[in-house]
């Protein structure tokens, strides 16, 4: 086998993928949304989950779908008239996906993000509960930006850079982005005809995204924001595969590991990027004091740090916030992302996880820090 097709052999092993689709796809030429291609689309998706992949859809085509219900000539340059295309367009869209997936007997639940849900902690944590309670009842999350509350300062504006930081979010192990092109080109194909495809290279290649232009007439974001999506979306250790969504069977072919569109791959270890990002960007709100038996079970098995384990907390912390875990002697051990607060962590410590729910009514999570949003110190405690 190539290496090219060495490489793509991860994608075999893929147990969730984000899908994104494009407004550039979504629509016939401007004429509302290309409904038979959804349906393909979604036939392969359903298929993917048939074989035991986890499906999270990003999907543009709200804007887009709107004009077209609205009989406009174009993109309106008016932000009402455009949040108004995209609250009549979304509707439609979402039917059209649900609709395809009760052909096999699949649900789908509609989630609309903004810029805010996903920088702040707490509704970062929430929104990652929610989706992830929707793949527990096997439901297929249908994500878009929430684009009638949204204003230029706050929004996403492409949902490339969307879709990476539901892969983050959810740490799913690849990002397709199903796009018109058959993948990154060494120059744009729309003004160099003979540009040639880029099969492979790393996310954050600075060749690469030199060679990435702006977008057509529906797309918001062109090449440039896709391949900085990948980029994003290597920090969790994602691989991106860039593909024309024209191309039979797309999904299905590529989580096979044939050789189709880009793949940008990510250019460090998938555990190292997380950590590397929880451990480098983030301030501590507040301390957890956790007994031996904690500390033994966090430094040897990288288990995740149970209520059980926590004698004291210290500081005033929301759910979400970074917090720093030392030992009884004050070392520190490790830090982390909290699924409390500190008044609902004071009240849980010490307790078994069956007994948190006694005391608090509702379990947010069993984990007081889940071990994928913890990161290990070293001896100097850094
Ligand atoms: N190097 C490149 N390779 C391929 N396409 C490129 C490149 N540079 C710019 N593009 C443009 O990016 C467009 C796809 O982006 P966009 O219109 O935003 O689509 P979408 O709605 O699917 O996100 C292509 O139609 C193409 O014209
Ligand atoms: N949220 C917008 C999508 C924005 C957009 O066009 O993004 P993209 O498909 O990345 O070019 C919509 O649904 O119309």
């Amino acid at each position: 086998m190539s290496e090219a097709g060495s490489e793509r052999d991860a994608l075999t092993r893929v147990q969730h993928v984000v899908v994104k689709i494009g407004s550039a796809l979504l629509t016939n030429n401007g004429q509302g949304l290309d409904e038979a291609s959804i349906g393909q689309w979604v036939d392969q998706m359903a298929m993917l989950r048939y074989r035991g992949v986890k499906v999270t859809l990003v999907s543009s085509g709200a804007v887009a779908a709107g004009i077209a219900r609205l009989g406009l000539p174009g993109r309106p340059s008016s932000l009402g008239a455009l949040q108004a295309a995209a609250a009549i367009g979304q509707t439609r869209l979402v039917e059209c996906y649900e609709v395809h997936f009760e052909r096999h007997d699949c649900q789908t639940a509609q989630i609309l993000l903004t810029h805010a849900d996903l920088s702040n902690r707490r509704r970062y944590l929430n929104a990652r509960s929610a989706i992830t309670a929707l793949h527990e009842f096997d439901v297929v999350p249908i994500i878009n930006e929430n684009d009638t509350v949204v204003t230029d300062e706050i929004r996403f504006g492409d949902n490339d850079t969307l879709a990476a930081l539901v892969t983050n979010l959810l740490e799913a192990d690849a990002l397709v982005i199903l796009t018109d092109q058959e993948g990154v080109f060494d120059a744009d194909p729309r003004i160099e005809p003979h540009a040639t495809l880029i099969t492979e290279g790393e996310a954050d290649d600075p060749a690469i995204a030199a060679v990435a232009g702006g977008s057509g007439v529906l797309g918001r974001g062109g090449m440039a924001t896709k391949i900085r999506a990948a980029r994003l979306a290597a920090r969790s250790g994602a691989q991106t595969v860039i593909a024309s969504g024209h191309q039979p069977d797309v999904l299905t072919r590529l989580l096979k590991g044939e050789v189709l569109g880009t793949l940008l791959k990510p250019h460090f270890a998938p555990i190292a990027a997380r950590k590397r990002w929880l451990a480098g960007q983030l301030k501590s709100q507040g301390t957890l004091v956790i007994d031996d038996g904690a500390v033994a079970v966090l430094s040897d098995k990288g288990s995740s740090l149970l209520p059980v384990g926590v004698s004291d907390v210290q500081g005033q912390f929301r759910r979400g916030d970074l917090v720093v875990c030392v030992d009884q002697a004050g070392r520190r051990i490790a830090k982390g992302l909290v699924n409390y607060d500190a008044d609902d962590a004071r009240r849980i410590i010490g307790l078994s996880s069956a007994r948190v729910e006694s005391v608090l009514g509702i379990v947010e999570a069993n984990e007081m820090i889940h071990r994928n949003n913890l990161v290990l110190l070293d001896g100097a405690g850094q």
